[in-house]
């Protein structure tokens, strides 16, 4: 399999300036600014062999980071200024030279100020209508996203922005077609982009609630005044004229007079020299250039490191958009703005919400098209952008991401080797935080395989150990035992060093003995998964997942660990619940959850717990206010009740940075002191109530295997080893899904999903489930 570095061999200096050269030259299109072309020169070669050396060095300075975004425009400006002499066109060959070596890879993992992705993010509140209660829509921001999902935000805006990020639609000189960007003023196609540009602006409105009545069955007022709104546009008049139509659309009455203030951000890519250029014009000189065929010219024009002649990258601008909205999020705190902007912009911003490594998100989304999603709602908080993208009114969209599936799901298939009845091995590994029942899974791997004449490997340690080489042949001695084995019997790992495409290759080269007949399976997590992925589509390993984690955060089936952990929790919080019970107390228990919510409901609502904190909900404050001291205020000195509190980790709220169960101690015990029924009166002796927090953190993971556990186990292993015997093109690239015996499907890993939180069950936890509350 070859990597996309070796795949640009055909790159040379001298076919980049004949290319570059040639578009210089040219007459500048019309409407096009384009830069200006630069003196004849008879070196250029050599200077750009020159400035490669230089380019290194920002290279590796960008590698310890730079602390903002402005900083790493102006090493690149200055390696321009200086390295090249001004010249863009030895900076165009030089850079493009050293993309085709690889060396320019490492930018797209550089810690850059505001634009490195975080490594947590809070899970945006969407609700499906049949679980949008009054209770939960009350008092909030409440943003119909269509298809009956509603995205719920707290109604106090003060220190938080929110963004409405839109596209302006079908422009006169197409992006599908030709390279618009930054340098062409274009303008929106009379016939198609202005009524586009107008169902986008009533999609806002119904969005917001300006019309109203999607969201009469809420009995709720307008919560978003438009005409607060600010709003910011580009240089180019596609997006005045998309402000135009929408600040039409949002106004019932006649709105005071608005405008729309230029922002730096929402620039389109710059093409530089290639801007107005017919697309297939622009691939084909290109390949001319090289002297190579089409479709291998378009993997360079394709890289996000691919800088444009006299212009900038995919990269360069997703720098600036995201440095970009971060600084206008901070600017504008407390106010909703509208953001009017390009295609490539969103695209930019999907990558960043993303959760995959930029170049994964990169390759994911590279397929984004006019009909796709064109808003995309941000919000800024405590310097940090979340958000989600939506296709509004659009209804091309789900035609246009069906059409994308198959097309991936096409891919996946091409790459399954395996033929039935072919495989000869089986290896295996424990990958991520550890769980209950991966010993019932590697020893049910053993036995099926076994009957099938096949031999087994473990792995030690998951991917780690693949790229250390811990592989070892596994006889029937070895899993004696293994099946009630708690935690991992085989060791799991975290190891980031595993998203670099070179350690991948390494650590499959382990594999090669068995890359002909043999299949991995890889038990663990969504980030296992994505680590499983990247060796399927990069190298042609024939993977097949089995969900682990306790975290339970995998939608479509349930994950090995999950119902051992909620047991092992389970013991801890009826304890806590019998002694809070006895003395009155006030507990918060804490359990993980990688920042979601599913073991905590789980926990909380088994438990009969009288309150849970997650950190799916619109607004943790208000919760923590309205439920957790409501709930006490009500029950407090009720003799023999109890009082806990199951909180999800990380769960964000005002009274601690890390939010969690920090700080809720202190605020509610203060909160209580203050209650009047505290104060003891004559003669009455209220109980001593302590207020406590409990971190179950990771005594969940090392859980003895339920039954359950050890028997979803089971029926997992047992089907994925008898599927890569019989129907390998089923399975290879999936992971298998377990909703119940008999219902266990293949999902492939590039549609793995995150859980939806269970809204539901929230509600009847909390006996909000009837529409108007409890009779
Ligand atoms: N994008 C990726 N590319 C390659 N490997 C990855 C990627 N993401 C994660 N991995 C690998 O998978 C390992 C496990 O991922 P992660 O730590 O997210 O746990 P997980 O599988 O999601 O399980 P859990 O969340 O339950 O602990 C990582 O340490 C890394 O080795
Ligand atoms: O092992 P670590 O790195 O502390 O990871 C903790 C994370 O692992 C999990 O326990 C899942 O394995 C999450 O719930 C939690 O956020």
């Amino acid at each position: 399999m070859q990597s996309t570095t070796d795949s640009l061999d055909f790159v040379t200096i001298e076919g980049l300036l004949a290319y570059g050269e040639q578009f210089a030259r040219r007459p500048a299109i019309d409407g096009v600014s384009a830069p200006p072309a630069p003196a004849s020169s008879n070196d250029r070669a050599a200077r750009a062999r020159q400035a490669m050396a230089s380019i290194k060095d920002f290279v590796a300075r960008a590698r310890a980071g730079f602390p903002r975004a402005d900083a790493y425009r102006s090493a690149r400006q200055a390696v321009i200024d200086d390295a090249c002499a001004g010249d863009p066109l030895v900076f165009f060959a030089a850079w493009n030279r050293l993309l085709a070596e690889g060396a320019l890879h490492p930018l797209m993992r550089a810690p850059i100020g505001s634009v490195l992705k975080p490594t947590q993010r809070r899970p945006v509140a969407i609700v499906p209508r049949a679980q949008l209660t009054p209770q939960l829509a009350d008092g909030r921001i409440v943003l119909d996203l269509g298809d009956d999902r509603f995205w719920l935000l707290p109604r106090e805006l003060s220190g938080r922005t929110l963004l409405f990020t839109m596209r302006h639609g079908i422009s006169r000189v197409e992006s599908k077609t030709h390279r618009v960007g930054r340098r062409l003023a274009n303008q929106l196609d009379v016939e198609r982009g202005v009524p586009r540009a107008d169902v986008v602006g009533a999609a806002l409105a119904r969005m917001v609630g300006v019309v109203g009545q999607q969201l009469d069955f809420l009995h709720l007022s307008n919560y978003l005044e438009p005409r607060g709104f600010l709003h910011f546009i580009s240089r180019s008049p596609n997006t005045r004229q998309l402000f135009e139509r929408v600040r039409a659309a949002l106004a019932r009455d006649p709105l005071p007079p608005t405008e729309a203030v230029y922002a730096p951000a929402l620039e389109s890519s710059d093409f530089g020299w290639i801007t107005g250029v017919e697309k297939t014009v622009e691939v084909q000189e290109l390949a001319a250039a090289f002297g190579v065929e089409v479709s291998t010219a378009k993997r360079l024009i394709k890289d996000p490191l691919y800088c444009y002649p006299g212009g900038n990258s995919f990269f360069d601008l997703y720098v600036d958009v995201i440095d970009g909205l971060h600084q206008l999020g901070a600017a504008h705190a407390g106010q909703a703005a509208c953001l009017y902007t390009h295609s490539s912009t969103l695209r930019a911003l999907m990558i960043y919400l993303d959760a995959r490594p930029f170049h994964e998100a990169f390759t994911e989304f590279s397929d984004y098209k006019e009909s796709q999603d064109n808003v995309v709602l941000l919000t800024f908080e405590k310097g940090h952008l979340s958000g989600y993208s939506t296709a509004v009114g659009l209804s091309e969209r789900e035609r246009a991401s069906r059409d994308s599936w198959m097309a991936v799901e096409r891919v996946r298939k091409d790459r399954v080797t395996l033929k039935p009845r072919q495989i000869k091995r089986i290896v295996a590994l424990v990958s991520g935080g550890d769980f209950a029942g991966a010993g019932a899974a590697l020893k049910e791997l053993r036995v099926q395989a076994y009957r099938f004449g096949l031999e087994v490997h473990f792995v030690r340690h998951g991917f780690l150990g693949l790229a250390n080489n811990w592989i070892e042949p596994v006889t029937e001695e070895d899993t004696r035992g293994m099946s009630s084995h708690a935690s991992s019997p085989i060791g799991s790992s975290r190891f980031e060093d595993f998203k670099d495409e070179l350690v991948q290759r390494a650590a499959v080269g382990h594999l090669a003995p068995f890359l002909e007949d043999a299949a991995l399976v890889v038990l663990g997590g969504d980030g296992s998964f994505r680590g499983a992925r990247a060796i399927y589509e990069g190298f042609g390993v024939q993977v097949v997942g089995i969900p682990g984690t306790i975290d339970n955060n995998l939608e479509g089936t349930i994950s090995l660990g999950y119902h051992s952990a909620m047991a092992l929790a389970d013991q801890s919080i009826e304890s806590l619940k019998a002694t809070s019970a006895a003395m009155g107390s006030v507990f918060f228990v804490e359990v993980m959850g990688a920042g979601s919510g599913h073991l905590a409901l789980a926990c909380a609502y088994q438990a009969r717990a009288e309150g849970l904190l997650v950190n799916e909900h619109p607004d943790p404050d208000a919760y923590i206010d309205e439920v957790i001291l409501g709930t006490l205020k009500r029950t407090l000195g009720v003799p023999n009740k109890s009082h806990l509190f199951v909180v999800a980790e990380r769960t964000p709220h005002r009274h601690h940075r890390e939010g969690g169960v920090h700080g809720l101690v202190d605020y509610v015990a203060g909160a209580i002191g203050g209650w009047a029924q505290r104060h003891a009166k004559p003669g009455q002796y209220p109980l001593t109530l302590a207020t406590k927090a409990t971190i179950l953190g990771h005594t969940l993971r090392g859980a003895p295997p339920t039954p359950e556990d050890k028997a979803i186990a089971q029926h997992l292993a047992y089907e994925t080893v008898h599927r890569l015997v019989e129907r390998p093109e089923d399975v290879v690239g999936c992971m298998m899904a377990y909703r119940e015996r008999g219902a266990i499907d293949a999902i492939p890993l590039h549609a793995v999903s995150p859980k939806q939180f269970d809204w539901d069950l929230f509600a009847r936890m909390h006996g909000t489930e009837l529409r108007n509350g409890p009779p």
